[in-house]
């Protein structure tokens, strides 16, 4: 058995326990709601036993039960909410459904669902995003909504927007359910914060619910997952698999993760307990396919989150791999949707390769922060940045986020800090995996309220009570800034950010100063002087770097690039790029490398 519990472990729920732990320091428990529910699940079996509960035996028997051309005798798979679908059968209220009588909910039902849905969304203050600008172009695009009960959710993730603390859609949300529940293409820029993940995943998971369910997502070997999320950090892909395991509850629906740096069995033991959703960083997920163990041919959604960054330079010619020679379905006959707070022009366009008629959204100005965070400016040389820090950390208390550029960066900046007396941890790409998880964790819970990052931790990361982001070292575009300062003030909670800003950086300096100045934001005159002297436009470093001219050049793309272009919505017909090019990488030079740092 412990082989076994331990594979269930260091799995998929592996990384994800510092996102739980956050969610449920205060019951003080260790691992992630997934693992908690499968270590109910398990009973006497372990991992096992869930794993023979839901698909009848199917490691024992080497066959496929619970599908007919197996010949195994589990229960059919039901989907909807299992919790009436028990109560209409007269079983306990946590019983039964897809998991027939052995059903993992059956032991601990109201613990579970306690652990899952425990600790989120304390003060959020959404009502402040009521009257935020959105733009929507795009053929037919559907009304959108103001309430989760206007959307026609299925009853089931009513009941868990409810659990989850969520009275009313942000936004983005508002705009994007009725736009992917009507089957439609999505690009959506909303700022960071803004509740983007929940915006595609609820209504993937109720267009799924309304197919009947999806088909069986194990085929022997290889997982047939119906949905994919593809996100470009362990991290990250660890947290969407948290919201979908919340957002799964008791529809049937079976949710999995796999990412680098842990264990492959472990991850492809895990898939064969079920696995509809697959959230996954492209690398492991490129190993899978090669080696086998996943199969994209049944993909009926693809979400790209962070899309922006998961098609510049360093991860294109993977997704371009993933989405067009392992076996997935045309973009005719699948749906594509795409979320980011940045969309840069050049980004949109190579984008639209992957899309069919999509509509854009952009909600608040795209790339745009949130009035929520107050940001400040600090000319810092390079020789003065430790003390300066150490002055920000000793006047605004609560976690810090510290933003270096380099991995040698970081660990040297930890070592210092430690040695200052002051509780550090870092987390950057050279860490290992339990490294990274254990970082987060201390980070989360305030055992080591400081955390000196890369980039690897700027983007998506949705980290309670982070009140002060700190850019030691500024990064190379200004949309990296965006990202990182979102970690702060999140869902309508306040927060502040502050750069340490020198000549090294005048490259940004026009990109920061339109940023400061459409937030209303303080703007110091070092920057204004910067700017006024060439600082910036797109050079630089910046992901953009060929765009120039313009109110600074490399600036965010705020519009669909469609209407700036002048093309209709077809998706292709827009200049598109070619498919061969990307490929081999050849006339891209616009596109950054993928960042070292990480
Ligand atoms: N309708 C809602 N009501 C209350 N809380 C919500 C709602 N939607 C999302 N949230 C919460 O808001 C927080 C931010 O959401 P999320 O992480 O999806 O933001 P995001 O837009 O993806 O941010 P980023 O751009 O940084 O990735 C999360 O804690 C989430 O649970």
């Amino acid at each position: 058995m412990s082989g076994e519990g331990n594979g269930v472990g260091s799995s998929a729920g592996s990384g994800a326990a510092s996102a739980a732990a956050g969610q449920n320091g205060a019951a003080g428990a260790n691992a992630p709601p997934a693992r908690r529910q499968r270590a109910a699940a398990g009973g006497g079996g372990g991992g096992g036993g869930y794993a023979g509960a839901q698909r009848g035996g199917y490691g024992g028997s080497g066959g496929r039960s619970g599908d007919s051309r197996y010949g195994g005798s589990a229960p059919k798979r039901v989907w909807g909410d299992l919790e009436e679908i028990a109560a209409a059968k007269g079983q306990s209220s946590s019983g039964s459904g897809r998991w027939g009588e052995e059903n993992p909910f059956a032991e601990s039902g109201k613990v579970v669902q306690v652990e899952i849905f425990n600790g989120m969304n304390t003060g959020i203050n959404f009502d402040k995003y009521e009257n935020i600008p959105v733009e929507v172009s795009g053929r037919d695009c559907p009304d959108e909504i103001n309430s989760f009960e206007d959307s026609e959710l299925h009853t089931r993730l009513q009941k868990n927007v409810s659990l989850a603390k969520y009275t009313k859609p942000t936004p983005v949300q508002k705009r994007a359910v009725p736009i992917i529940a009507a089957n439609r293409d999505l690009m959506a820029c909303a700022q960071t914060g803004s509740g983007k993940t929940a915006a595609f995943l609820l209504p993937v998971l109720n267009r799924m619910l309304a197919m009947g369910g999806p088909p069986d997502s194990f085929n022997h070997r290889a997982a047939e997952p119906t949905s994919l999320v593809l996100a470009p950090t362990r991290e990250l892909a660890v947290q969407i698999y948290e919201e979908s395991f919340k957002f799964c509850y008791k529809t049937g629906i079976v949710p999995q993760v796999v990412y680098g740096g842990a264990d492959f069995r472990d991850q492809v033991k895990q898939m064969q307990r079920g696995c509809d959703v697959i959230v996954a960083t492209p690398g492991r997920l490129v190993d899978m396919i090669q080696r086998g163990r996943i199969s994209l041919e049944r993909i009926r959604f693809l979400t790209l989150d962070e899309a922006d960054r998961m098609l510049d330079m360093g991860f294109e010619p993977q997704i371009r791999e993933i989405v067009e020679q392992c076996g997935m379905p045309r973009k005719e006959d699948r749906q594509t949707l795409m979320f980011s707070a940045t969309f840069p022009r050049e980004i949109q366009q190579l984008a639209s390769d992957f899309l069919n008629d999509y509509i854009f959204l952009s909600v608040g100005r795209v790339g745009s922060t949130t009035d929520f965070i107050q940001q400040r400016l600090e000319f810092v040389r390079e020789e003065d940045k430790r003390d300066f820090l150490l002055d920000e950390l000793n006047s605004v208390p609560g976690l810090t986020l510290v933003f270096v550029e380099t991995k040698r960066g970081a660990d040297s900046l930890e070592y210092f800090l430690s040695q200052q007396g002051y509780p550090a941890t870092s987390i950057h790409g050279d860490r290992s995996q339990q490294e990274r998880e254990q970082a987060l964790k201390t980070f989360r819970t305030g055992l080591t309220p400081i955390m000196v990052a890369t980039d690897v931790a700027a983007r998506g990361l949705d980290i309670p009570n982070v009140t002060h982001v700190i850019n030691y070292d500024m990064p190379n575009s200004v949309d990296d800034y965006v990202h990182r300062i979102g970690r702060t003030g999140r869902a309508g909670n306040s927060g502040l950010a502050t750069a340490f800003v020198n000549d090294k950086n005048r490259n940004l300096a026009r990109d920061l100063l339109e940023i400061l100045s459409e937030s209303g934001q303080e703007i110091p005159a070092f920057i204004e002087q910067m700017a006024a002297y060439g600082g910036g436009g797109g050079g630089g470093g910046s992901r953009r770097g060929g765009r120039g001219g313009g109110r600074g050049g490399g600036k965010i793309g705020s519009r669909d690039f469609r209407k700036e272009s002048g093309a209709n919505s077809g998706g292709g017909g827009f200049g598109a790029p070619s498919r061969g090019r990307a490929n081999g990488g050849g006339g891209n030079s616009n596109y950054r490398q993928s960042d070292s740092a990480w």
